[in-house]
């Protein structure tokens, strides 16, 4: 079995996978890594490699402790991935992103592929049909737009997702609710329609923490899928071992 760990900006996602099938989820924070990975490790005694990505401010140290029970893979911007590379600043290229183009390719071959990563930042990622990563862009998130309004202003209080968002906000609450939501909508709809202006064919892959609450939302046909970046990690893995 295989334990692969993304650390996010905010919070650090964990999953077991036998072969290619995921087996459970986990979701916990840098202070609760140690015990996590300990309970994770006991409920699945099979558990042989450790691959991890890390955007976050946790490193290989973290995992020392584990060394001794597992094989430790720390992916990181040097190592194979299966494009070409065509960032002008590939080495500032965060992991998290390279991890997605990957499992992009590899899950979707010989097509172009937009990737949509709602998470602390709203990342997109374009990785045309012959395997050339070519970038894309990066916004805040939902939550970094709530908590940036009210740190930002003198007035307006921290809001938190709730499921009803009007085009006419009517209160400072709604208004508030009408600029993040519609306005995160409103942006990724758009950046599809430009990019279906510059390509014919691609598809579309939704992930991230808010995958969920914007799926629906969408006018766009996307594939969502909220443990994309875990399954990509699993596969670049399996990619890197095979083409090491
Ligand atoms: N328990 C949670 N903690 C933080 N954010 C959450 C949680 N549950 C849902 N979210 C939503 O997920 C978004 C953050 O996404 P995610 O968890 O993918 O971020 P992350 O851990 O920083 O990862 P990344 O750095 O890859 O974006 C927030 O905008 C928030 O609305
Ligand atoms: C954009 C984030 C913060 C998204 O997690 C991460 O991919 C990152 O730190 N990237 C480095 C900058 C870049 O990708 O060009
Ligand atoms: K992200």
């Amino acid at each position: 079995m295989i334990l692969v760990v993304d650390v996010g900006n905010s919070r650090i996602k964990a999953a077991v996978f036998e072969d290619n099938i995921l087996l459970e989820v986990f979701a916990f924070t840098k202070n609760e890594l140690k015990k996590n990975i300990e309970i994770i490790l006991n409920k699945f005694q099979n558990t042989t490699y450790l691959v991890v990505s890390s955007v976050g401010d946790v490193n290989k140290q973290a995992f020392l402790a584990f060394d001794s029970v597992l094989k430790i893979f720390f992916i990181s911007t040097i190592d194979v991935f299966p494009f070409q590379n065509k960032y002008s600043t590939p080495n500032t290229l965060g992991i998290d992103r390279m991890i997605l183009a990957a499992g992009a390719v590899l899950q979707f071959p010989n097509q172009n592929r937009l990737v949509i990563d709602a998470g602390t930042c709203i990342t997109y990622d374009f990785i045309d049909d012959h395997n050339n990563y070519l970038g894309g862009a990066i916004a805040p998130g939902l939550r970094l737009r709530y908590e940036s309004l009210h740190h930002y202003t003198a007035k307006l209080p921290l809001l938190t997702l709730e499921n009803h968002e009007d085009l006419i906000g009517n209160s400072t609450s709604q208004s508030i609710h009408s600029g993040v939501v519609n306005g995160v909508v409103f942006e990724i709809d758009g950046f599809i329609s430009e990019y279906k202006s510059k390509y014919l064919n691609f598809i579309i892959i939704l992930t991230g923490g808010d995958t969920v609450f914007l799926a629906k939302r969408l006018k766009n046909t996307i594939f969502a899928n909220s443990n994309f970046l875990l399954e990509s990690l699993n596969q670049t893995f399996q990619y890197q071992i095979k083409n090491d």
